[in-house]
């Protein structure tokens, strides 16, 4: 083995132990390290695509340091590469800015140049360059008759760019000028409220700017479903149910672009699964653009078939994390011009400072000051603002860790932590068990794996747990969500 690969192996062994493995094989499995130069300390590492070099970079240099320190007693300098280098690199880019791949497509368009990444990607298409209409952002996407179901609100002009989701704005832009190319399908995941169906649907309409004749279908799982379901059930009903019926199959096969929201709602719904899995394969084979959106990755996905989940990690799964204080600021900022209110730097700063990630939490606290300030005859205030945090229990941002949401799930139950860590069966231990392992996955930034060291539990027990819970209605159990709802107030006053 040469000296390369020797030191690639005990780079990925290393990596493999502290890295997801859903993560690990997106971004790892095709790299390998060349040019390894012990004089100079030096070595380079080569990617398949710009894309995934730059996010290695951005990720995980650090870490690739540490381990080549730790490995050879030597500081090195890592260079990043790929193989396809016609495509640009990407520098990961913080919230107002454009990101510079889009930037740089942006710009030669402007100037009536061929940008190489996007020729690259074009060369791909059945739309050559020449015929791509409207190069430059569009700004004025207005509500279409052909594609109703794209929210002519969710554009890529207001989208707010920071780090935890500069690389998926990246991808979802690319995808959106260049459907059907080497990001196809495209992944997307991430928690609550985080911008998801936003980016979804600003792909739907960028695309729908720049290829006017495209059909694009837009939709949640939960429609998929339920279309899917009014479809058979005239032939379950003659007892005569074979497939999924004709209008059904062609609404969602016959399309350019299929933007499919909450796809975790699939999981445990074996025939709907089934009848995804044909259009998914229908659309692909004809280079049709898939986008997914979940709140979990792939591999994290319960109840799903293999088949399926393998698919969806074929092209490229991209996530969006909690926005950084520096985003939440842009985000506020941007909010205000959009709501028409005027908050001077100390209230912004006390609401970046207090509201949790979730954005869309974060534009209801921004209207509430607004309503409450109007009502009150007065301008917005840091005043205001604070009234209007604490009565909406709107937990202020704290550390909430698992051990704190155990404890006061313990205390509101009235049972013992030690029940909770432990292994009993009983009813009333393992509902607050999941209650409290729902908790953790929902208030804390934590991986279902990491949550499960805290319980010593697996991380399939973890889900099985969280599922328990997140899969209850609220209609049917009331009082299981008002309990939570408690508990959470609890926590934010710790
Ligand atoms: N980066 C952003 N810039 C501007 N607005 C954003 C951004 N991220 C989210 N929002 C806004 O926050 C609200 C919630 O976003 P969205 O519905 O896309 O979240 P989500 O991740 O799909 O959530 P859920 O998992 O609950 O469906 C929307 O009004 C959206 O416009």
């Amino acid at each position: 083995m040469s000296n390369s690969n020797f030191l690639w192996e005990i780079i990925l062994r290393e990596l493999k132990s502290t890295v997801d493995p859903h993560v690990f094989d997106t971004w790892f499995s095709g790299a390998s390290i060349d040019n390894v130069d012990f004089m100079k300390k030096s070595i380079v590492i080569t990617s398949k695509e710009a894309l995934i070099s730059q996010f290695i970079q951005g990720a995980y240099d650090q870490k690739l340091k540490e381990i080549l320190k730790k490995n050879t007693g030597f500081d090195f300098n890592i260079d990043y590469t790929s193989l396809d280098t016609d495509i640009p690199l990407i520098t990961p880019q913080v919230f107002d800015e454009k990101p510079a791949a889009e930037n740089l497509i942006r710009q030669n368009f402007l100037q009536g140049d061929k940008p190489s990444g996007a020729q690259h990607f074009y060369q791909k298409q059945t739309f050559p360059l020449e015929d791509y209409k409207h190069p430059v952002p569009n700004k004025n996407i207005t509500a279409s008759k052909k594609n109703p179901t794209l929210n002519k609100n969710y554009t890529f002009e207001n989208f707010v760019v920071g780090e935890g989701n500069a690389f998926t704005h990246n991808i979802a832009w690319n995808v959106a000028v260049s459907p059907g190319g080497i990001y196809n399908p495209l992944f997307i995941y991430g928690g609550v409220g985080l911008g998801k169906t936003h980016l979804l649907h600003a792909i739907g309409n960028e695309m729908e700017a720049n290829f006017p004749d495209f059909k694009i279908e837009c939709i949640s799982s939960e429609k998929f479903l339920n279309e899917f379901l009014a479809s058979i059930k005239p032939m379950k009903d003659k007892n005569n149910y074979t497939n999924a019926d004709e209008d059904f199959r062609r609404k969602y096969r016959d399309v350019d672009a299929l933007l499919i929201d909450d796809i975790q709602f699939l999981s445990g719904k074996t025939e709907t699964q089934n009848a995804f899995f044909h259009t998914f394969n229908e659309l692909q084979m004809n280079q049709k653009q898939i986008v997914l959106i979940s709140d979990r990755s792939p591999s994290q996905l319960n109840d799903l078939e293999d088949r399926l989940v393998t698919r969806f990690s074929q092209g490229i799964t991209a996530d969006i994390t909690p926005p950084d204080f520096e985003t939440r600021m842009a985000i506020i900022k941007f909010k205000c011009e959009q709501f028409d209110i005027k908050l001077d730097e100390e209230t912004l700063t006390y609401i970046s400072s207090n509201v949790s990630s979730n954005i869309r939490e974060l534009e209801g606290v921004l209207k509430r000051i607004k309503f409450t300030a109007t009502s009150k005859h007065e301008q917005p205030s840091l005043s205001i603002a604070e009234e209007i945090l604490k009565s909406a229990k709107t937990s202020p941002r704290k550390n909430i860790s698992p051990d704190n949401i155990i404890n006061v799930c313990a205390d509101f139950y009235k049972i013992k932590v030690d029940d909770i860590l432990s292994s009993s069966r009983k009813k009333e231990v393992v509902q607050v068990r999941n209650i409290a392992i729902y908790l953790c996955r929902e208030l804390t930034t934590l991986s279902f794996p990491s949550i499960g060291d805290c319980f010593n539990k697996d991380h399939t027990s973890i889900l099985y747990s969280f599922n328990k819970i997140a899969k209850l209605s609220k209609d049917e159990n009331p009082e299981i969500f008002e309990d939570i709802e408690v508990i959470k107030e609890r926590l934010g006053k710790i």
